[in-house]
This record gives C-alpha cells, structure tokens and sequence, in this order.
C-alpha cells in the first residue's frame, strides 16, 4: 500500500514537472490549440452544459446586472444549503444578508430538472508588463446543467432566476439619496456625476398631517403609478409622472417627497438645478439616474430664472432695445462666468419629458415651489406635471394627526378651544408639530396643548392687527394715508 502512494505520488510529481515545461516552453499558440481541441473532445463525451456569469464584463466598469440578480438569487437559496456562507450588511444596515462564498457549490431544482451553481473566481493578470494595476481577482457564478434541458435552463430558468433575484435585491437594498455637486469639483477617477448616502427619512404617509381624503387619493395614485409598467407601454408614454408639490413654507412639501420614496421604496435623486453647468451636463444627470428612483427639484421657482428668459425673448421690439438687451446679457455673463448655471427653460423641459426622459422607466418627478404663479405655464402643464398637490395650512383634520404623533393623544378636552381656534387662524403644520413637541422631561400633554393654544391666540392677534393695517391704508379719508400719498407725489415730482 505505502508502495502504491509512493508511486503514485512520484506519478504526479513527474506529471506537474512535465506540465510546468510544457507551459514555460510550448508556444501560446500551441497551447491554446491544445485547449481548444481538447475542450471539443470533451464536449464529444463530457454530457453537461456549463454557463458562466462574469461579475465584470467588457472593461470593467459596470458590475454586470446579471452576476447581481444571480448573487441575489442564490444568496435566498444558498443560505439554505451551502456551507460555508459570506455576510453582508443589508437593507437599513440592520439585517445581514448571507451569500455563498468562494468555490462553494449549491444544487437548485426547476420543474424537476436538477442544476448546480458553483461561486468561483479567476484571477486575471494584468495585459501590459509594466502596468499599473495589481493582479486582479474576477468573481464569477458557473451553472451546469444536463444537455437534454437545454431549452428548459436557456427559456425558462434563467428567466425565473433573474426575476426572482431583482425581485430580491430590491428588498434587500439600501435605498440612497443622491445629489449632484457642481461639474469642477469631479474627481476624474469619478465615474457618476451623482454622490450618495443612504437614505434614512422616517416620514410615512401615516405620520403627515392632512386631509385623511386627499392622503388616500395621493397614495393610491402612486400605488397605481408603480404597477402600471403594462398600461404606459399599451397606451405608448414613457412609464415616468410629474409631481407638483406647491403651498406656503413649513407645509410638508419636504416631508411628503420623503414619505412618497418611503412608500413605493424608491431611491431620491435630489438635483441641485444651480449646480448644473448646462443642458448637456442636465442631460447627463438624467441619464445616470436609475429606475424605481424618484427625481426632485426643490424650490423650483428660486432655482433658476426659468421664466425671466423666455420673457427676454418675445418683449424685445425695436432694434436699439435688442441690441441694449444684448449688451446687458454679455456684460452679466462675463461677469457671472463660471459660477451661473446655464441651464434653460427649454432644456429643462426637454429633461421632463423629452426622448432621453424615457430611458430607464418608473420615475417620479417632483418638484416643489412656495409660488406656482411664478412657475411657467409650460412647465407645469398636465403631461409634464401631471398631478398638481396643493399643501396648505394645517387644518383640524390635520392637527389630529399631530397630536396623536407627537402626545399620543386621540381626544382631549383643549381640542374644541384648538379647533375654534384653528378656523379662525392660519398656522402650518410645521408651527404646530413645533408647539406639540415636549421641550422637557416635565411637558406633559395639556402643557404641549396650551403652547399650541397660545401660539394660535398670538397668531390671532397678530392677524386682526395687520387687517386693521390694512383697513386704515386703503380708507381714502384717513388722514395718514392722504398724507403719506402726498409725500409720495412730492417725492416723485423732485
Ligand atoms: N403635513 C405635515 N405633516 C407632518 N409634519 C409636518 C407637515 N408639514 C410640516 N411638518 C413638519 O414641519 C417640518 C417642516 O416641514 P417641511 O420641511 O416638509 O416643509 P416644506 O413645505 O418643505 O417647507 P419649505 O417650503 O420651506 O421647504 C418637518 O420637519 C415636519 O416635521
Ligand atoms: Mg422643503
């Protein structure tokens, strides 16, 4: 027996031995003819077939979305059976997510047809002698199956496989808020132009405060918007709807944006409009942006001077005006060059809903403004922003909801005083979320109560003062007024 190993063992030796020549010495093109044939000789006797998912493709660049819905997939899978299991952290960085780990082999069933996944890697050495990067490690996934099934794995599996791994990575993921930074400030290695981090708002539908009416109406709208895919394709629009978020600051504009991604687990890609050079480099901003991802421009109207240049465009008559608009426009964009943005309103059009706003689908467009009668008419028009929200005062409705939110509280008695109060004065929900919050351990409920009381008496009076104000200027027979118009025609005749 000791004999047998021995020779065996001396065997291999000579084998690696003569193997190790081959390689320093045979020809690279010798060699691969031998591989090449050699594989076709098997492929005669060898009944499997074996398909590869390469976690890189092509240069490198892109992680392949097929390595990451087969890693999503298996990872459910493997958990089960493999043995030796590699963590990760998942969605909320709460809860790991287990994948297998190298040359680790899972078996898979599918309408009866066994397959086997192996995780396997390769390292690839660098092409030029002299380059710069190191020896790099290429992870890949090889399935094997029997022959006879090849229409079964190629039609069917693969199908079922990737599916249920986007379906997967979509649970799993961390949802991230995205935000461009001006164009200089790039680092070239940078391959995207957006930066993220991950996104953590605790809005929720539930917690805001409005008409519990419109809430339902909003929410089914986005409900209906995420499984439409089939609708948009049938009736031939890019699957992708504008949001016109408008009404007085401190009204939840923000916190709805917030509670939206929340509800339909979308990504945010917040863009700075003034941050953006041009239309080519808005263009490029959009086409980075990926799908299930909702794109918000805040304060739109304070963003850019949208309307102002298409009023420059059609008021201009005479040949001296334009030639002094001209010169004007020079002056200022020689003195504003390199700091102004020179984003247009046609441009920014054409990022809602021209032929590049299509690619990628289920995307939401937001934005949000404190003056829609600032807003062009054509940038908000049905199509382009197709549902309009107004967000308004808080209502009583809507301090219910608050004051379950912050005191736990359904019904007091201070609540007919705060409704009375409420329909005699206007406060935004942010003034009453600030009232209803406990500023030390000692507040309790009716000492939150009474602030918000308080604050709306205060509001009241405040209200009922600036109306008298406005009584008295406008009382032609106030000597006040008179007077003060007087002074103002003096003013203007000197
Ligand atoms: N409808 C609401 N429901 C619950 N909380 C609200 C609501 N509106 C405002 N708040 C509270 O007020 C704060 C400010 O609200 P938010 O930032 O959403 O206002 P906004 O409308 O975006 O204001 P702005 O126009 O100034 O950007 C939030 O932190 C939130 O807690
Ligand atoms: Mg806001």
């Amino acid at each position: 027996m000791t004999e047998m190993w021995a020779r065996m063992g001396s065997t291999i030796a000579s084998f690696m031995f003569v193997w190790a020549i081959i390689r320093q010495y045979c020809p690279y093109e010798l060699r691969r003819f031998f591989e090449k044939y050699s594989h076709r000789l098997m492929g005669y006797f060898y009944p499997y077939i074996r398909i590869s998912f390469h976690e890189f493709t092509g240069d490198r660049l892109k992680r392949s979305e097929a390595y990451a819905a087969v890693e999503a997939y298996l990872s459910a899978n493997s958990s089960r059976s493999a043995k030796r299991l590699k963590a990760e952290m998942g969605k909320d960085s709460s809860n790991l997510v287990l994948s297998m780990d190298e040359y680790e082999r899972v078996n898979d069933e599918f309408r009866g047809v066994k397959v086997w996944w192996v995780s396997s890697k390769v390292s690839s050495s660098p092409t030029r002698s002299m380059s710069y990067y190191p020896e790099q490690e290429k992870r890949l996934y090889k399935l094997t199956f029997h022959r006879k099934y090849r229409d079964t794995i190629t039609e069917s599996y693969l199908d079922h496989v990737v599916k249920e791994g986007k379906e997967i990575r979509v649970k799993n993921r961390q949802r991230k808020l995205y935000t461009n930074s001006p164009g200089y400030k790039w680092p070239s290695y940078k391959q995207t132009m957006w930066s993220h981090i991950v996104f953590e708002h605790p809005a929720t539908f539930e917690t805001m405060a409005m008409e519990p009416g419109k809430k339902k109406e909003i929410i089914e709208d986005l409900l209906t918007f995420s499984k439409s895919k089939d609708f948009y394709a049938k009736i031939g629009k890019a699957w992708k709807r504008g949001y016109l978020l408008y009404g007085p600051p401190g009204t939840g504009k923000s916190t709805m944006i917030a509670a939206m991604a929340n509800l339909l687990n979308y990504d945010v890609y917040d863009l700075e409009l003034t941050a953006v050079k041009d239309n080519t480099e808005l263009r490029k901003l959009l086409i980075e942006t990926t799908s299930k991802s909702m794109i918000v421009i805040e304060d739109i109207d304070c963003s850019l001077d949208l309307t102002g240049q298409r009023k420059k465009k059609t008021e201009k008559s005479s040949d001296e005006e334009i030639e002094k608009s001209l010169k004007e426009i020079a002056k200022r964009e020689a003195k504003e060059e390199g700091s102004s943005s020179k984003v247009t309103l046609s441009g920014l059009l054409n990022f809602i809903d021209g032929l590049w706003s299509a690619c990628g689908g289920e995307r939401l467009i937001v934005f949000t403004t404190n003056y829609v009668e600032k807003l062009d008419p054509a940038l908000i028009r049905r199509g382009r922003m197709d549902k309009h929200i107004e967000l308004s005062y808080c209502s009583f409705e809507g301090f219910k909801v608050l004051a379950k939110n912050y005191l736990n509280l359904e019904m007091h008695t201070m609540f007919d005083t705060i409704q009375r109060l409420m329909e005699e004065t206007k406060i935004t929900p942010a003034d009453v979320a600030e009232n209803l919050m406990p500023k030390s351990p000692m507040d309790d409920a009716e000492k939150c109560l009474s602030h918000l009381i308080r604050a709306l008496e205060d509001a009241n009076e405040e209200a009922a003062k600036k109306n008298d104000e406005d009584v008295k200027e406008n009382d032609p027979t106030n000597e006040d007024s008179v007077q003060s118009e007087v002074d103002q025609e003096t003013e203007k005749s000197l």
